[in-house]
């Protein structure tokens, strides 16, 4: 779908929409493009997750899910996070609808690391043509969940989630919206990152926590053949652009 712009929203930018998001979003969809977002609301879960007492443990920006963490999570995401989105986007009179992962089998995925993550996975089948058939009217909204052949429910990095799909449906761009202006070094903004710049940026811990799935579900975005992946906190700014590594 070379009309296609996927953007993947934190959980974090999902409270601090400006009117400038909207509308990019207006004048996209102006341009005949079509629109799939696909939602976080890592923190949250974690907000809730604490409420409980229960503990809250990431390894490489992946949250460790166990059962009762996966019931928070599908609680939060398909109850709070998506809902909240939903209701920003039809305020602004844009064509919205709420997806996940049970919807005539949009997304089927598998565990991960089941011994190490619980019930995280990653997304390996995506259901093109009904998500096609959605987008042809309405901008989507999907939350970052999969399920197994075996009908089990698994929390995927939402990052993760875009980039799949980013790959699947051919999207010309993916926007990953977040809370920092792009990937930050000495205090300022990278305008472009290579893998080979983001692997020693993160050997050397500069690229940590949450930011280290997003930046390699960019570059893998951009290793498929999306033209552009940019990971920034406003979709009217540059950010910091995923780039292929240079030809010498
Ligand atoms: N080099 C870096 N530049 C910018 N942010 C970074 C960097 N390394 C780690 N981070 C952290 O990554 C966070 C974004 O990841 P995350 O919290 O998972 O966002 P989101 O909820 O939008 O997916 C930033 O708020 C920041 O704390
Ligand atoms: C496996 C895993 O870590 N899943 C994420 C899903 C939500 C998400 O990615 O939200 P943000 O984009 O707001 O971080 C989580 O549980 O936090």
């Amino acid at each position: 779908m070379q009309n296609l712009i996927i953007i993947k929203i934190g959980g974090q930018a999902i409270q601090q929409l400006r009117p400038s998001f909207f509308q990019q979003l207006v004048s996209w969809r102006k341009a005949g493009k079509q629109l799939l977002i696909v939602h976080g609301g890592g923190p949250m879960i974690t907000k809730l997750t604490q409420k409980l007492q229960l503990p809250v443990h990431k390894i490489h920006g992946l949250r460790v899910t166990d059962s009762e963490t996966l019931a928070l999570t599908k609680l939060v995401l398909l109850g709070d996070a998506q809902p909240a989105l939903l209701t920003q986007l039809a305020q602004h009179g844009l064509p919205v609808v709420g997806l996940n992962a049970a919807d005539n089998q949009l997304l089927t995925g598998t565990y991960l690391n089941r011994a190490q993550l619980g019930a995280v996975g990653q997304v390996t089948k995506v259901n093109v043509a009904e998500l096609q058939r959605q987008l042809a009217t309405h901008i989507g909204v999907l939350a970052p969940l999969a399920l197994t052949t075996t009908g089990q429910w698994l929390n995927v990095n939402a990052d993760m989630a875009a980039t799949v799909l980013a790959q699947q449906l051919q999207a010309e761009k993916l926007v990953l919206l977040t809370d920092v202006p792009g990937i930050m070094q000495h205090g300022a903004v990278m305008t472009t990152l290579s893998p080979h710049q983001a692997q020693a940026l993160t050997q050397q811990a500069v690229i940590t926590a949450g930011m280290r799935p997003k930046v390699q579900a960019a570059i893998q975005a951009i290793q498929a053949g999306v033209q552009q992946a940019i990971i920034t906190d406003a979709i009217d700014q540059p950010g910091t652009a995923i780039i292929q590594e240079a030809v010498i």
